[in-house]
């Protein structure tokens, strides 16, 4: 036997000495041997706990598993339902890049002030600015923020009162967009989402409701095509669970809202709707590259713009193509506009007869197949361009899939936009 086989064998009679014996027991020699939570982390843990919030929080394992993940994703928006004393918060705020911005929701008002203090010692100046715990019912403040210029958010953690996480997910679909990924925790709750008839339901461990909202979670994880899931069981020192994953896929819901939404050329009726989706969605897009200021001049001069567009639409010869999204209630929320290519050097360079112009949706019918109507209804399968901001990956990536693809075209955009970049994107025959 050679020396190092001996050394091996050595090694491994010691190794089964010590071996750990319980999922507890494993837990704690991954976190020694893999998970390197940093002082500050275990800091935020040893205080979550000091304060009677440690038994429901996430594990050091878990916590380094959500930091991955959202460097993986390469968010920059985060959005956490069930922050308790922020230690999985801690976790992902310490994956996030400068920029990014974790948004974190707590019913309860102690439990919020302790998770804030604890995120305050990862990262003190960044209250605000990249990070949030917003005191509340978690619903109210999700529909609140459909409102607000926070989403889409390219990561989204559900872990707050079990019964509701449906609803938390129905949520999470119109505050994403696709590509986005959804994860939920303790799904699994020791079997208890199989039905009622497990051990752990029927011994109280877990409440028939939880049990329920579990099982209706992953129900419509399973049925809405929107979401693209699957779930993986945990043991540890948290016991026997597991959390669900998902991406969204921007599919059409069944008996999706975008069957329900008519679109129709453009009327007097509906252009005010549609400039104030237009300009909605240049602040959700936009916001970031251009100069300060030039989006509020944009939206004073909405009545100008108005009838701009009115003047336009009644201009005999106009060859300008329009489609608005309306919803039964009259609402718009989606538009569109295409026309014949407008610079020489783009219809020789492509041969395509028609530009996109304008391409708007309104943040809660992303994904549900608006957008797509609203493009065939303006460019049918016609060849066609559009001139694209280069870091806006999404609206690449959905123009990609109605068959447009850049062909190498960059141009630099006037100096309000300090130094972005559009690109061009073209559908040939
Ligand atoms: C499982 S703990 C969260 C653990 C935390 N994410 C972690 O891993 O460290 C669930 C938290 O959700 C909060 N919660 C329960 N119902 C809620 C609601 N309706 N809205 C917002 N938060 C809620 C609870 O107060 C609790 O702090």
């Amino acid at each position: 036997m050679s020396a190092r086989a001996g050394e091996e064998r050595i090694l491994s009679t010691q190794d089964m000495a010590t071996a750990p014996s319980t999922p507890a027991e494993v837990d704690a020699f991954l976190q020694a041997k893999l998970v390197d939570e940093s002082p500050l982390l275990a800091r935020v843990r040893a205080r979550s706990a000091a304060a009677g919030l440690g038994a429901d929080a996430s594990s050091p394992a878990e916590g380094k598993f959500l930091a991955l993940l959202t460097r993986l994703c390469g968010a920059r928006r985060v959005l956490e339902i069930g922050t308790l004393g922020g230690y999985s918060a801690a976790w992902i705020l310490d994956a996030l890049p400068q920029d990014g911005h974790l948004h974190s929701l707590e019913i309860d008002r102690a439990t919020a002030a302790v998770a804030r203090e604890n995120l305050a010692l990862v990262d003190p100046e960044g209250e605000g600015a990249r990070w949030t715990v917003e005191t509340g019912p978690a619903v109210k403040a999700l529909h609140q923020l459909t409102w607000t210029r926070q989403a889409p958010f390219d990561l989204v953690f559900i872990d707050a009162d079990k019964a509701s996480t449906r609803v938390y997910l129905e949520w999470a679909l119109r505050l994403t967009a696709p590509g986005s990924v959804v994860v939920v925790d303790q799904v699994i709750r020791a079997g208890v989402v199989r039905g009622a008839e497990t051990e752990a339901a029927s011994s109280g461990a877990v409440s028939q409701a939880e049990a329920r909202g579990m099982a209706e979670a992953l129900e419509l994880l399973h049925t809405d095509p929107r979401f693209d899931a699957t779930a993986l069981q945990t043991v540890g020192g948290n016991g026997w669970d597991g959390f669900a994953i998902a991406l969204v896929t921007g599919a059409a819901a069944p008996g999706s809202v975008a069957q329900r939404v008519n679109v129709e050329p453009m009327r007097p009726e509906t252009v005010r709707g549609a400039l104030e989706v237009k300009n909605l969605g240049w602040r959700q897009t936009f916001e970031r590259y251009i100069a300060d200021g030039w989006l509020d001049a944009m939206d004073s001069r909405l009545d100008q713009d108005v009838a701009a567009w009115l003047t336009a639409l009644k201009r005999p010869g106009n060859r300008t193509r329009t489609a608005v999204a309306v919803t039964e209630d009259g609402e718009v929320v989606g538009m569109a506009s295409a026309a014949p290519v407008l610079e020489e050097s783009d219809r020789l360079a492509t041969g395509a007869k028609w530009e996109l112009f304008t391409m708007y949706v309104a943040r809660a019918w992303q994904g549900s197949g608006v957008a797509r109507r609203l493009a065939d209804a303006v460019l049918g399968d016609e060849p066609a361009l559009l001139w694209v901001l280069e870091e806006n990956s999404r609206a690449h990536a959905f123009f990609e899939k109605l068959g447009f693809a850049p062909d190498g075209a960059r141009e630099e955009l006037p100096e309000e936009w300090s130094g972005a970049h559009d690109i061009r994107m073209v559908r040939r025959a």
